[in-house]
């Protein structure tokens, strides 16, 4: 940064910055004389005000020109998209905490600032109560900022985070969320001793699905099944992929008989519907075998899934397209 001149002796007017604004004409003058020495300073584009991490005592007011603050996050600089313009400063906190400044912040184009020093900043405080009245304000403004900053952060954060927990291919939820949900349901049904079931549905003979048609015609039909499934539960039901071709649905509060009918519904709708392709081919209808299982007291996740992939391996061995307890 380069000394331009004494703010006494250049042409700016305290009244016009932000911090003096609404103050009485007695209390301006005491600010305009207190102000006197304080430097001028000339910052250009790109060059820093102030450093992250640095102890800067001093409070910036930019007369013309513009700062912004930059993250230093990840080795590398990306704005925040948080600038300072004519009027306003930056560097207040810092001054009454003596803390370090958090942030970086930089010219964004060739700018003067007015620097006050700590020791002027609270002479001005002590003093003037226009002083003190317009830090508060400008405190609480950073405060709101602030909240609403870390608000939307929160949001973006938990639409990655649920992003995250849905399956790239078929749309219902992937591994990731059965692992973070599934244990707290059967935590909750042992708990309330309130019934849980499962289903678990592997594709028929997929392989030679996917060898006939090819992958991308066997990823249609993996999207059509998990679609029918998702289509025909109750809201308060999930559909997951399980695995490759393997699907599991969860049905809370859900006897094993239930849990039967629904697989068998599940099953029929499956062998009437015809998987669309971009192919224009005409393509079989897939059909699936399932497997039901319900809680039993006391029982863990791992052996829950078991008692449901054994179901389904006795489907599979009783014919395919079909459900078994
Ligand atoms: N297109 C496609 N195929 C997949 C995907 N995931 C798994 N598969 C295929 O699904 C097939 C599963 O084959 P197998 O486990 O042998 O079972 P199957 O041929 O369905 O025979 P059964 O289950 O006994 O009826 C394999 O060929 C996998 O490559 C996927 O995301 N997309």
């Amino acid at each position: 940064m380069e000394l331009l001149t004494l703010f006494g002796r250049s042409d700016y007017k305290a009244r016009d910055l932000q911090l003096f604004n609404d103050v009485e004409q007695h209390d301006l003058d005491i600010i305009t004389k207190t102000l006197s020495a304080s430097c001028v300073m000339l910052v250009n584009a790109g060059q820093a005000v102030i450093s992250a991490h640095t102890t800067d005592n001093r409070l910036y007011i930019v007369l013309s020109g513009k700062l912004e603050v930059v993250s230093n996050e990840h080795n590398g600089s990306t704005s925040t998209n948080l600038q300072y313009s004519v009027g306003e400063c930056v560097g207040e906190l810092s001054v009454l905490d003596e803390e370090d400044q958090p942030h970086t912040v930089i010219a964004v184009e060739r700018s003067e600032l007015l620097v006050i020093e700590a020791d002027t900043l609270w002479n001005l405080i002590d003093n003037v109560d226009g002083v003190a009245r317009n830090l508060l304000r400008l405190l609480s403004f950073r405060i709101r900022t602030t909240n609403a900053l870390l608000r939307r952060r929160h949001k973006v954060g938990e639409f990655y985070r649920q992003m995250s927990m849905i399956d790239g291919l078929t749309g219902i939820q992937n591994r990731s969320w059965l692992n973070s949900q599934f244990p707290q349901m059967i935590e909750h049904a042992h708990a309330t001793g309130n019934s849980l079931s499962i289903i678990m549905a592997d594709l028929d003979h997929f392989k030679e699905f996917n060898d006939k048609y090819g992958h991308i015609v066997g990823d249609d039909a993996i999207q059509s099944a998990a679609k029918i499934l998702n289509s025909t539960l109750r809201p308060t039901d999930f559909a997951v992929r399980f695995g490759g071709e393997e699907l599991l649905v969860i049905l809370p509060d859900t006897e094993n008989q239930d849990c039967f009918t629904v697989a068998e519904r599940l099953c029929n709708k499956l062998e009437q519907t015809s998987i669309f392709s971009d192919t224009r081919r005409p393509l079989p209808h897939i059909t699936a075998s399932f497997g039901v299982a319900t809680l039993a007291d006391g029982q863990d996740l791992s052996s829950f899934i078991e008692a449901a992939d054994a179901a389904l391996y006795r489907a599979k061995n009783a014919g395919r397209n079909r459900v078994s307890f």
